[in-house]
């Protein structure tokens, strides 16, 4: 099986909930440094995957996240869930939440030091949100929200970055903001999964595409896999 090339390998994967099968013998590697678009219609077990590659289900067959089990390689890798999956009433403002993706390395009872603070400080910049480091949570926009919880994955200094969705409902100009975010952490070696529905934002950010639909239909160079005889194809198969 390979490995010390991939940041991700997985190999006959499969899952099921309640004995329905939402992955079967899902085979794919992503090398260290890429950024992954997983594209599938609803339900094609594109979170599934990605809670795979957190340990959060369970799983059959093989899968290696950072040349570990999926638990043991969870220190080095964040995720960003979709804004809208947060409660926006919590009292919290942006900059404490960036500062949650310390925690990790802090060990949550113990208060952030003052490098943990300028960590998470440069995350919020490299978002483009610095000014709104005091606001509320709630009130920022979608997309703002957004570009908080990439902030928040990004003050972990992450190896393997895990994203679902980070596009849905976000403007254009939080839109850039993630692209060119997402871009920087490529160029500085950080390796990407984005789950995603956006073709041309997963054309902007990614260098690899798999598409999926309980099992892998097609995967390769993002523009060969998105090619859009070939995305129809594999999509009515
Ligand atoms: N905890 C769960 N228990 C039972 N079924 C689940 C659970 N989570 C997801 N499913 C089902 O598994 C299938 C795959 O869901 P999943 O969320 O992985 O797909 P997805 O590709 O991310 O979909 P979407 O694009 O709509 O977010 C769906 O049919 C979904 O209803």
């Amino acid at each position: 099986m390979p490995s010390a090339e991939a940041a991700l390998t997985c190999e006959r994967l499969s899952v099921s909930y309640a004995g329905r099968s939402v992955l079967h013998d899902v085979t794919l590697s992503v090398p260290y440094g890429s950024a992954l678009a997983l594209v599938g219609p609803n339900g094609a077990g594109k979170s599934t995957l990605i809670k795979s590659v957190l340990g959060l289900v369970e799983t059959r067959g093989a899968i290696r996240v950072l040349d570990r089990d999926p638990a043991r390689a969870r220190p080095e890798v964040a995720y960003v869930p979709q804004a809208d999956t947060l409660d926006p009433s919590f009292p919290i403002t942006a900059g404490e939440v960036v500062l949650m993706g310390r925690y990790r390395s802090i060990g949550w009872f113990r208060r952030p030091r003052e490098g943990d603070r300028r960590i998470a400080a440069a995350a919020l910049d490299q978002v483009g949100l610095s000014a709104r480091s005091g606001d509320r949570f709630g009130t920022l926009s979608m997309g703002q929200r957004q570009r908080v919880l990439l902030a928040r994955a990004i003050a972990a200094a992450p190896r393997l970055l895990l994203l679902d969705e980070s596009f849905n409902g976000v403007d254009a100009a939080s839109q850039d903001a993630i692209v060119e975010t997402l871009l920087g952490l490529r160029a500085a070696g950080t390796t990407m999964v984005i789950a995603t529905h956006d073709l041309p934002l997963a054309r902007r950010a990614c260098d690899l595409a798999c598409l999926i639909n309980c099992t892998v239909r097609a995967l390769g160079a993002i523009d060969e896999v998105l090619e859009p005889g070939r995305l129809y194809h594999a999509m009515a198969s």
